[in-house]
């Protein structure tokens, strides 16, 4: 069966007005996701990964905004939205969790405020009125901790962000996330500020959620081993470009840009603990300076005089892409 598409994005292109002139965030994204799907998002800081899906939630800083492109959820166009159609959007049907716990909460209010604030202005199948209203928010709050794996649910309702673990406060975000059981989940780094074992923890929950809801998730991450085992589809960014798509299985075992061969370099192995990992050579480069040719050129081993011109984004399978002239080679 044909699954239906979710997400599309076609040529987005979002700049920031900064004191050094103009840099372009986002040049020319385009992506595609099904519902149900799991898409991984990667590259090295500052490759676009965060303002891309910024950009889809109607929330570029105020000093950029999307000059170009088109975005589309559920077939609706999202730019054309008002801020009020476009905020709803954000809590019933995309959410987002954020890097770091801690900030993305609120230090002040208790879990239930938090919980029940999120579901007051996006539920629409509660009690209109007082103590059933009251009743149906608290039971959805007990239900959504006991989903993300938080003992004593009851109990912890009635506590502050500053009382849980790193770990706990990710899956609060999580189950104040999906508390209006959103179609898409966009999840940020996820697991950066958490130790391995906790970190695996939160992404297998992720995923299971995934399953067990039905809907669909993003995760954006610097890391392909993270993609490897949670994602079904990989997007490889660099310098606010797209650079290779797939299916996971073909970009790990036959990636075709040297860009993501490096990031898989990267990746640090268990059996390797200890041993210094293979950074890539260079610095993403400064996006004021970019030009038609090649971003990833004066890094790459297999650069030659004709990365000078522009390379485009080349179609080598049904859903498989990538942006490199030598991409022949390296299969
Ligand atoms: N508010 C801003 N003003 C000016 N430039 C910005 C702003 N936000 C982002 N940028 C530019 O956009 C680039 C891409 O940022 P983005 O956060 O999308 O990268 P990323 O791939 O998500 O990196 P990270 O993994 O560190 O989050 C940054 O390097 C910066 O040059």
């Amino acid at each position: 069966m044909k699954k239906r598409v979710l997400l599309e994005v076609n040529a987005l292109k979002t700049t920031f007005s900064t004191r050094a002139g103009p840099v372009t965030a986002v040049d020319g994204v385009s992506l595609t996701l099904n519902e149900g799907e799991c898409l991984g998002v990667v590259g090295e800081s500052g490759s676009g990964k965060s303002v891309t899906f910024a950009s889809v939630m109607g929330l570029v800083r105020a000093n950029g905004r999307i000059e170009e492109g088109e975005i589309r959820f559920m077939g609706r166009d999202l730019r054309a939205m008002s801020a009020e159609e476009l905020r709803l959007v954000r809590g019933r049907e995309i959410a987002m969790t954020m890097q770091d716990a801690l900030t993305a909460l609120n230090p002040s209010l208790r879990i239930d405020e938090q919980l029940a604030e999120m579901m007051e202005a996006h539920l629409d199948d509660l009690p209109v009125f007082g103590p059933a209203r009251k009743r149906a928010i608290r039971d959805r709050s007990v239900e959504m901790l006991r989903l993300v794996g938080i003992p004593s649910p009851e109990a912890r309702l009635q506590q502050y962000p500053h009382e849980f673990s790193g770990g706990m406060r990710q899956r609060i975000m999580i189950a104040i996330a999906l508390a209006c059981r959103p179609k898409l989940l966009i999840a940020d780094e996820p697991t950066t500020a958490l130790d391995v074992t906790i970190q695996a923890q939160v992404l297998d929950l992720i995923s299971d959620l995934r399953r067990e809801l039905g809907m669909s998730v993003v995760f954006i991450t610097h890391d392909l081993g993270i993609v490897a085992e949670h994602c079904d589809r990989v997007m490889v960014m660099y310098a606010g470009q797209v650079v290779e798509e797939g299916e996971t299985s073909e970009i790990i075992e036959q990636c075709r840009h040297p860009y993501t061969r490096a990031l898989l370099a990267s990746i640090p192995r268990p059996e390797l603990r200890g041993q210094s990992l293979n950074p890539i050579p260079g610095n993403v480069p400064d996006l004021r300076d970019v030009t038609n040719e090649c971003r990833f050129r004066s890094r790459c081993a297999y650069a030659v005089p004709a990365c000078s011109r522009p390379v485009m984004m080349r179609e080598i399978a049904p859903g498989r892409k990538t942006r490199c002239i030598r991409d022949g080679e390296l299969a």
